[in-house]
Order: structure tokens, then sequence, then C-alpha cells
């Protein structure tokens, strides 16, 4: 993707100081960015709950779980435009005077280094295997965050074209809101996508990093088991709302310099009226919670240890008369002041173990970490 002229790349790192809502994405093997803008007046609506976004349009960012402090956001398409040019003149329209306040957002203080990082990862891990391997839950999925400094010269347009052209088979994006601050993120995880009849979700769980250019295919008896318990997931839900459900997989997918096991699912909707139910059906998957889910989903904001914010939630364009993209917001990063805080997680069955986890969310990780220059 190519880099816009200097005056519009400064003009979209300044928005992400403002109080202007706004999201940049891509779609995976696309080169378009695609801007969705809210008029500058507005707030941005919010919500609590996914059923809420029943017959909503706008571009989404839902945290894995609702509080106060992270409520789910509808940017508004007051404005969309395609390719730079066209962006460049939707935005030339903004009173930048006023709308280029730097928003309050406060200054998140947590730096955990690396060896303080692990010990706390270490600990959340031991209370996380404990009822694993009592049996009280098939699968958890255990995720920390790690907060860097940015580089004097850092640029969020930049990190988000770097994504785009590091990674072509993953939905880009570059969101910010006051209330959600600026995230970048390029996940490889659709939860739903589709228009009219015809919708598609995915089944991504299981880790290998690459082996140079070559996609590793010797996945262990673990990682197809907990692919597996994603799609039992999925196939059962699904089954709840749609009709004419096909499979195709598991086959081996390239995320960046990692390679995951994949099941697509294709089924048919009656209708699009109710896609908030349908996402709060879905989400969250084993794929980021556990099984069972909703014992997994209280289990795991009380023991991780940190608060997952907007990653592991939902991400992405919501229309419920034309075509919808959302994503699990993963290999994401929040920008905060000179800071970043970049999140990674995995699933956890019985048979794992703490430094082989470990590793996974810093390979994970890595995903982000090599745009950030
Ligand atoms: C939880 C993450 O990724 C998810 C978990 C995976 C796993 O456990 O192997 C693989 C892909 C994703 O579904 C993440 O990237 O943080």
């Amino acid at each position: 993707m190519n880099i816009p002229e200097t005056k519009l790349h400064q003009l979209i790192d300044r928005l992400t100081q403002s109080h202007v809502c706004f999201a940049i994405y891509r779609l995976p093997w696309t080169d378009e960015p695609i801007l969705i803008l809210q008029n500058e007046t507005e707030e941005v609506e919010t919500f609590e709950d996914l059923s809420e976004l029943n017959g909503k349009t706008g571009f989404i960012l839902a945290p894995f779980r609702y509080s106060p402090e992270h409520p789910g956001v509808i940017i508004r398409p007051d404005h969309t435009a395609r390719e730079w040019e066209q962006i460049e003149e939707v935005l030339q329209h903004l009173n930048t005077d006023s709308s280029l306040i730097r928003s309050a957002e406060t200054a998140e203080t947590i730096h955990t280094g690396t060896a303080h990082g692990k010990k706390n990862y270490t600990e959340a891990f031991n209370r996380f295997i404990v009822p694993l391997r009592e049996g009280t839950f098939k699968k958890l999925v255990l995720s920390r965050n790690e907060t860097l400094d940015l580089p004097e010269n850092f640029s969020p347009l930049r990190a988000f074209i770097n994504a785009c052209n590091s990674y072509p088979r993953m939905m880009i994006s570059l969101t910010h809101t006051p209330i959600t601050g600026t995230w970048i993120g390029s996940t490889p995880e659709i939860i739903l996508s589709g228009q009219d009849n015809q919708w598609h979700t995915v089944s991504l769980a299981g880790t290998m990093p690459m082996e140079g250019e070559v996609m590793p295919e010797n996945w262990s008896d673990k990682n197809r088991e907990e692919q597996a318990f994603v799609s039992e997931y999925l196939r059962k839900t699904i089954k709840k709302f749609g009709s004419k459900l096909t499979e195709k997989g598991p086959y081996t997918a390239r995320a960046g310099q990692l390679v995951h096991l994949k099941t697509d699912f294709h089924f048919c909707l009656k209708n699009t009226d109710n896609l908030g139910d349908i996402l709060s059906e879905l989400h969250p998957t084993p794929a980021v919670c556990g099984l069972p889910k909703q014992a997994a989903y209280e289990f795991i904001p009380e023991n991780e240890g940190y608060d997952r914010s907007y990653y592991s939630g939902i991400i992405g364009w919501l229309d419920s008369q034309g075509h919808t993209t959302l994503y699990v917001n993963l290999r994401c990063m929040h920008i905060h002041n000179a800071q970043t805080t970049l999140y990674a997680g995995g699933g956890i069955l019985p048979s794992s173990t703490a430094d082989t986890e470990w590793e996974e969310t810093r390979h994970k990780m890595n995903t982000m970490k090599q745009i950030i220059q």
C-alpha cells in the first residue's frame, strides 16, 4: 500500500489525538484503505450488549467483556471513503482547528518488563491449570499484555501501512474514538462476515511459528484438540440460527510469521435483522475464551490478573443491509501517549506448560512489534 502524501499522513496521525471518531481499515487480499468517519460534533454511540447491534450499521469496536470503562462503540459512517485521494477529500472538510484538541486519554503507567511480565503470567497460568487438570474446564484462553515505549517518531498511520504491507492475509485497522483511545490491529480471525443469506465464520486455533517461508504442518495432538473444541462450538452455535452449514478444513493457514489450524464454516441466514443476537451467541468463541463458555467467561476476568479491554473483542464493519466484515480483535495494540500496550493469548489445555504458552504469546506479540518502526 502506498503512503499518502505528507499532509494527509500528518493529519491522520493528529486525528488519533483528537475527539474525532474514525476507523481506517483494509480487508485481506485488498490494497484499499477504507475510512469510516463520524461527524466531529457527535459523540460516539456506545452499547453494553452485542444484542443492541441488531439493525445497526457502523464500524464496531466491542470489548471482550463489557465494563463502564470499556463499552462497545459504533462509529457512525457519516462519511465513507476509499483510497487516499477520496480519504483526503473527506478529511479536508474537517474543521481541524477545533477538532484537534488532545483527547483526555489517561496515561497508563503499567511498565511490564519481561521478567515481571513472565512472573505474573506464570502465576496466572498456575491459577488456570488447576481447574483444567481437575476437569472443571476443557479449555481456557490465557492472555497478557505488555507495555512498551514508542519510538519518538512513531506514526500510527505508518504502523497501519506497515501492517498492510506485511500481512496481506489479515484485516488491518487503525481505530480511534475518545472513549476507546487508539487501536491498531492485524487480525487473522473472522467472527462473522457475509451479506444477504450467505455467511461465513472460522474456527482458528493452534499455533506454530513459520519455518522461514515454509509453513509447518506437523500439528501436535494438543493443537488439533484445541482447534477441534472451537469447531465443535461453532457447529453447535451456528445450528441455532443458521442453516445449510458447510465446512472446509481443518487446514494450515498462515498469519504473518505464524500458522494456525483453520476451518471455514459457510451457512445461510434467514434474515439479517438480528446480527447482534447472532454475535452474542458466537462471542466469545473458545478461540479466545474457553469451555464451558459461561463459566470460562466469568473465570477469565477474575483470574487472568489484568483487563483485556478491547483485545479479543470484536472489530470491523457491521451492515445489516449490506456486507458485514467483523473480526476478533487479535494481534492488536493500544496506543496511549508515548507508549503502546500489546496483547496476546493462547489456548490452555490440561497438558499445557507455562514456558511453551509464554513463548506462543511472545510470537503473537511480535506481529505488532514488527510494524512499530
Ligand atoms: C488468542 C489469540 O489467538 C487465538 C488463539 C490461538 C491459539 O490458542 O493457538 C490461535 C489463534 C487465535 O484464535 C491471540 O492472538 O492473542
